[in-house]
């Protein structure tokens, strides 16, 4: 299997939501029947060194840490046993939220698109190769904003496992090398403003550090 080195930022991000129930209490939000996914275009990627831009109009940014599967070989119709073939590595990841435009999108039935989908809302970290993490489930998950800790979960509380969500998503969306399944935040969510700064990681497998500034243009 030929592992993507992430910094190639260039394809799919596929989006599990709802996948911890605490933060589906916190946002008031029951337990989906079935599961939840949505889409981020490839121009969400940011990298280190480069701002997270509040989109304009946006007046309630959050940030939602997530774990990121970095897939490794393309998968289509895989079956939950065989998933983790497919998987080529991890990362941590923000699933940044425009929480006012998602709120406005869900009480009118709409889609989450822009509210999940701008310029910066997939913030990202280093690729770690699958082999060097020995238990997925059972993986600190964390957030600061500026130095003070908002989320601090574990992916052990997770509904919804890698394995399947993989699976699942590969009989909808094939899923191609490079492409990032986000697997949903703990509870903690929160705003960010301009001049916040937020850091977060895996442990300390690997850690990510984003400023937060205004979109200009
Ligand atoms: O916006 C939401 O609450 C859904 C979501 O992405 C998550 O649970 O991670
Ligand atoms: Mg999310």
């Amino acid at each position: 299997m030929r592992l993507v080195k992430f910094v190639e930022f260039s394809r799919k991000i596929v989006a599990v939501g709802k996948n911890y129930a605490a933060h589906i209490k916190e946002m008031g939000s029951e337990v989906p029947s079935k599961p939840v996914f949505f889409l981020k275009p490839a121009t969400a990627y940011v990298t280190e060194g480069n701002p997270i831009k509040i989109p304009k109009g946006c007046t309630e940014l959050h940030h939602e840490v997530e774990l990121g599967v970095i897939i490794g070989r393309k998968a289509c119709d895989v079956e939950e046993k065989d998933a983790m073939d497919y998987v080529g590595g991890y990362t941590v990841a923000l699933d940044m939220t425009a929480r006012d435009w998602q709120l406005d999108a869900k009480s009118a039935g709409l889609p989450w698109s822009l509210a999940k989908g701008f310029d910066t809302s997939c913030p990202v970290g280093q690729f770690i190769p699958k082999e060097q993490i020995s238990d997925i489930n059972s993986l600190p998950l964390w957030c600061k904003v500026n130095g003070q800790m908002r989320q601090n979960g574990n992916t052990k509380d997770m509904i919804l496992k890698v394995p399947f969500i993989v699976s699942y998503a590969s009989n909808f969306f094939t899923l191609e090398p490079g492409d990032l399944v986000l697997t949903g935040t703990p509870s903690g969510v929160g705003q960010v403003k301009a001049g916040d700064c937020i850091e977060a990681g895996l442990g300390d497998i690997v850690k990510i550090k984003f400023d937060v500034v205004n979109k200009e243009k």
